[in-house]
């Protein structure tokens, strides 16, 4: 070898080596976009089993979704996963459990962001202006980080209009204006469908039949009449479903009395209080449950269980 290949050999290797160890310095003090980082699949499974209660579904298919996204080194188009169930059955609760096995700061990151339909679009006045806004906002964190994660809440009372502004971010192409969108990942919440999921829910009681029997084929059909059709959810005037920019439809199941009853000790456990039976279960009394006769499924799901506690 010649000496100076050889210099410019270590020169290159230390400048590298260099440039590592200064990076992963700064990523100790400062957040770090690491859209390469592979997913903890393991860890993802472990907090959705012990901190979702009975959505089986829901966590098959995310953890399916996102381990195969991950693993995909070449995405043809961003991950797009509408979330759909009654009130309080854990939509926000799964999306921050995912923000945070992505990007370790969770909904506090600075390439997680949270738009609320009702606070953020709330006027159909300006729907161009939001639409503006939200093509730079989406761009500009893309092209910082191309692993951001947009979760959109409240889609049913989201202006269709709105969220064609993003469609072609959905889509399937290369690059728009030099930003590839193809490692983002859009998660969508509504309550679209959630009558329907109930509906399914209660047949199988009814019919005696396990909740945990219910797989994803007995709602696909439930969904597509009642959230293709819906005319009054965001999505779906908008095309991105006759498009089939969704990747997966994900049900959440109306939650039961014992489901409240975990996310009360849950809640106590989260507290750092020792379990108190007793609390856990008039707190989970003093939920109301339908239908009137039943009385099986809690109507807020889990949602005011924390606010509760606070009287014991
Ligand atoms: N399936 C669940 N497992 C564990 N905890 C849950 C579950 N569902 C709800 N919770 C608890 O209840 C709280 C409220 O639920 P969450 O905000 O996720 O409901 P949501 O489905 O997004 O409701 P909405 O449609 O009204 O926005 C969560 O922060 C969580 O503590």
């Amino acid at each position: 070898f010649e000496p100076i290949t050889v210099g410019i050999a270590i020169g290159a290797a230390s400048a590298l080596t260099g440039y590592l160890s200064y990076k992963d310095l700064y990523c100790r003090f400062a957040e770090c976009c690491r859209s390469e980082r592979p997913l903890n699949a393991s860890a993802l499974k472990q907090d959705l089993e012990e901190k979702l209660f009975g959505q089986h579904l829901a966590t098959e298919v995310i953890l399916k979704a996102l381990t195969g996204f991950k693993n995909n080194k070449n995405p043809k188009k961003p991950l797009t996963l509408s979330l759909h169930g009654w009130a309080g059955t854990g939509k926000n609760f799964v999306s921050q459990i995912v923000a945070e096995n992505l990007h370790p700061k969770g909904l506090k990151s600075n390439f997680v962001h949270l738009f609320v339909s009702t606070l953020h679009f709330p006027h159909e006045q300006h729907i161009k202006l939001y639409q503006d806004q939200l093509q730079k906002w989406i761009r500009g964190n893309v092209s910082a980080c191309a692993g951001s994660v947009f979760i959109f809440d409240e889609m049913d009372k989201l202006h269709p209009g709105v969220i064609d502004a993003i469609k072609p971010f959905l889509d399937y192409y290369e690059q728009i204006d030099g930003v590839s969108y193809r490692k983002a990942i859009f998660i969508f919440l509504s309550n679209a469908g959630g009558d329907l999921i109930t509906k399914t829910a209660l047949d199988f009681w009814r019919a005696g039949r396990k909740r945990e029997d219910i797989q994803l084929k007995d709602l696909e059909a439930v969904l597509s009449v009642g959230v293709f059709n819906n005319k009054h959810s965001g999505l779906w005037h908008s095309g991105l479903i006759d498009r089939n920019l969704i990747d997966y439809f994900i049900p959440f199941l109306p939650l039961e009395y014992r489901h409240v009853k975990m996310c009360v000790r849950a809640e106590m456990r989260a507290r750092g209080s020792a379990i108190y039976e007793d609390v856990v279960t008039r707190v989970a009394e003093e939920m109301t449950f339908f239908p009137k006769d039943e009385k099986i499924y809690s109507d807020k799901g889990c949602k005011t269980v924390q606010s509760r506690l606070d009287f014991y």
